[in-house]
């Protein structure tokens, strides 16, 4: 049985948090292996003879949702629904909630979410299309609308309450896995979360991260990040102790800033070249004083690709090890690649570490995708067969080179 919590969050207006833990889920989006988990968390806010629904769950979980709702509220009184985003991570139970309200409430959303709602659910009627920043009075309550296109689809908007200054962000400031609390009060829980956060940030908006970047700006432009009180998130905790530190941590996630010394190193070894050429690497990284984050595709390990892409934005740089299989890129590295360069593009030197048996392709594939991204290739060292002496000097001269583009 799923967990579900239902908080009070304040008292005046009335807000609560709706959240259900999916410990049931083992990839998101049909793609990202997520044994952690994820939330789902909706928000119901009762003021002068209004009921706003803020989001709702995923389909599977529409009957939890309607009960949980009507432990607050009957589901006829909701007379507003904002909907922030159509994923159906969110948006999955509204039609359900739209027939037991007997279609009263007025939905709220950008022109995008408008059309979008058509296309999923044939819903069409009693459809609100913000514009950009608009204002409207709800109860005795001003709620602005701000959209956010690309934080992750063209339909995605935040909505802040200006009296009591609470931005609802929906997928922005939210992450992966099931905390044990609901809020940020505790640092601890805070810490463990984090790299889930990263991990979300990366595999569902890294895309198109130069938005988050962007968004995040007009959000802060418009003065209402400084003195927020609380972050309301579509996943994960809520932040209520510290909530500018969660924009500040996707900013920095998006911008893609490094942590010192962080290399990544990812690669496969079906029966151990590579492994060798990796090894000399890392323990030329370590006497340079980095410190290498590992890992590899054998016939005993095969980590998550969303695992490997949660580490790219803190890393300085990155060294990519490859055999060459069927005259292509080892198909572990191949797909690797491929989300990498799609969701984790960042400006960052690499180094690429190819092996061969007779004739050598994945290192030069890899260049050639390298050198086609936002990557900055620093060079790609081919060894035949087994690594020897000769094959060392110029690994340990590539690690160097790319030492070198960092400290510059
Ligand atoms: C299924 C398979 C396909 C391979 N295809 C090629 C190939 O097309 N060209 C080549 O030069 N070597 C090929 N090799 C040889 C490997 O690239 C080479 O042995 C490499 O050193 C393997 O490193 P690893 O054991 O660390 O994975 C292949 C090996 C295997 C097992």
């Amino acid at each position: 049985m799923s967990k579900v919590w239902i908080e009070k969050l304040l008292e005046e207006p009335e807000l609560y948090l709706l959240r259900i833990d999916d410990d049931q889920i083992r990839y998101f989006e049909a793609t990202w292996d997520i044994p952690e988990g994820i939330t789902y968390n909706a928000y119901l806010m009762k003021t002068d003879n209004a009921v706003i629904l803020f989001d709702a769950w995923k389909k599977e979980y529409t009957e939890e949702f309607l009960e949980a709702l009507s432990s607050i509220v009957d589901p006829k009184e909701i007379t507003h629904i904002v909907v922030h985003h159509m994923e159906p991570d969110h948006s999955g139970a509204l039609p359900k909630v739209l027939e037991v309200n007997g279609y009263k409430a007025k939905i709220i959303g950008t022109i995008f979410a408008k059309r979008l709602l058509e296309a999923f659910f044939g819903i069409k009627e009693n459809v609100h299309a913000i514009e950009d920043g608009e204002e409207l009075r709800i109860g005795n309550r001003t709620f602005k609308f701000i959209t956010v296109p690309w934080l992750h689809w063209p339909d995605t908007m935040i909505t802040y309450l200006i009296e009591d200054k609470i931005i609802f962000g929906c997928d922005a400031g939210g992450g992966y896995s099931i905390p044990e609390a609901i809020d940020d009060s505790d640092d601890k829980i805070v810490e463990k979360y984090l790299p889930y956060v990263t991990k979300y940030i990366v595999t569902v908006i890294g895309h198109y991260h130069k938005y988050i970047v962007e968004n995040l700006e007009k959000i802060k432009n418009m003065g209402i990040v400084n003195d927020v009180k609380m972050i309301l998130p579509g996943h994960g905790l809520i932040w209520r102790k510290n909530p500018q530190m969660i924009f500040e941590y996707y900013a920095k996630v998006g911008a893609g800033i490094p942590t010192k010394g962080k290399v990544l190193v990812v690669y496969d070894s079906m029966y151990g070249f590579v492994e060798k050429s990796i090894q000399i690497a890392i323990d030329e990284l370590r006497k340079q004083g980095f410190n290498p984050v590992v890992y590899k595709f054998t016939d005993k390990e095969a980590p998550a690709v969303g695992n490997i892409l949660g580490e790219v934005p803190d890393s300085e740089a990155l060294i990519i090890g490859a055999s060459t299989y069927e005259a292509n890129i080892h198909p572990r590295i191949r797909y690797t690649l491929y989300e990498l360069l799609d969701k984790a593009n960042y400006e960052k030197p690499v180094l690429i570490l190819g092996t061969f048996g007779w004739a050598g392709v994945a290192g030069r594939e890899i260049e050639t995708l390298i050198k086609r991204s936002k990557f900055d290739h620093v060079d790609t060292i081919e060894v035949k067969g087994q690594t020897i002496p000769e094959d060392e000097v110029r690994i340990r001269k590539g690690v160097r080179k790319l030492i070198q583009k960092l400290r510059k």
